[in-house]
């Protein structure tokens, strides 16, 4: 990315953080036992407003009406994965962009077989570590569960031929996060590797990147200031952490304090 366009992209995702706050979108997210809290909690924090409605008797209804959509495979069973799919086409057909996580999906046939129906459905972005964007593109991958074991840069390959498939903006998170949709890419910088400690902190990355894309039709734009946030807020919690349990909270007072202007041009890296 050349300097024009780094500073660009950084300024953008200062104003796009200002409009989330200004918003304060509803966010529906259909997300796995183990991150609904801490992803509630992030987006309080961030300055989003987020309901968890999974059950296929109501999650099409509140697609309607919620500002945005994130799905998550974290912990699947057949009534769910009709929740999420009377979801996803509903958003659709309310025109509300939609976020995948398609967590640890391949890993059993029930997950392999619920990403596939869920990517034909078109997500707006795929939120995912690099081996689960690897898999995603049939690549081989070395996952473990739902922890990744392939580096960010082994993936990129994949996200771009998974964007162009797709017509989709896909991420890929770890030590510098990748963004790329069939045109563009960029990558974000920061963070801690105490992240990786934590679970569910890609899980409430993804269901941030849904309150983004609910305010900023440009979905690429909308993946990178969410990424850009967690990355900044996660450097500055890292000087204070004395591990992932202080981390984790201290990593919610700093979303909170965020403001817009604190997102360093840093983030955005070449
Ligand atoms: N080594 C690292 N250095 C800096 N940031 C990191 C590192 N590893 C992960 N992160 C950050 O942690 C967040 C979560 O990304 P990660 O790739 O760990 O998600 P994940 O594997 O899907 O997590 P989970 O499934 O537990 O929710 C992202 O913001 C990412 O940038
Ligand atoms: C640990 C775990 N197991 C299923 S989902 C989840 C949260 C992190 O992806
Ligand atoms: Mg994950």
């Amino acid at each position: 990315m050349s300097d024009v366009s780094s500073k660009k992209l950084h300024a953008d995702i200062q104003a796009c953080f200002a409009s989330m706050r200004a918003t304060n979108p509803l966010v529906h997210c259909i997300t796995n036992y183990v991150a609904m809290n801490i992803s509630a909690n992030v987006l309080l924090a961030a300055g989003a407003s987020p309901a968890m409605v999974h059950s296929p008797e109501e999650s099409g209804e509140f697609a309607a009406i919620a500002s945005s959509l994130t799905v998550n495979i974290g912990t699947l069973s057949p009534h769910w994965i009709e929740g999420m799919k009377n979801a996803a086409n509903a958003a659709n057909e309310a025109g509300k962009p939609w976020v995948l996580d398609p967590v640890a999906h391949f890993a059993t046939s029930l997950r392999r077989e619920a990403a596939a129906d869920l990517m034909a459905l078109k997500p707006t972005i795929v939120r995912g570590n690099a081996s689960e964007i690897m898999a995603l593109a049939g690549e081989a991958s070395s996952g473990q569960g739902v922890d990744a074991g392939d580096e960010v840069a082994a993936a990129e390959g994949a996200a771009r031929a998974l964007a162009k498939q797709h017509d989709c903006v896909v991420a890929v998170t770890g030590e510098i996060d990748f963004v790329c949709d069939a045109n563009r890419e960029a990558r974000i910088a920061g963070g801690s590797a105490l992240m990786s400690q934590i679970t569910a902190m890609g899980c409430s990355l993804t269901t941030l990147v849904g309150a983004f894309a609910a305010v900023e039709k440009d979905a690429f734009l909308a993946t990178a200031a969410s990424l850009a946030l967690f990355a900044e807020a996660g450097t500055w919690t890292a000087q204070t952490a004395k591990g992932p349990g202080s981390f984790a909270w201290q990593f919610l007072d700093q979303l909170t304090a965020l403001q817009p202007e604190d997102i360093s041009a840093d983030r955005v890296v070449a």
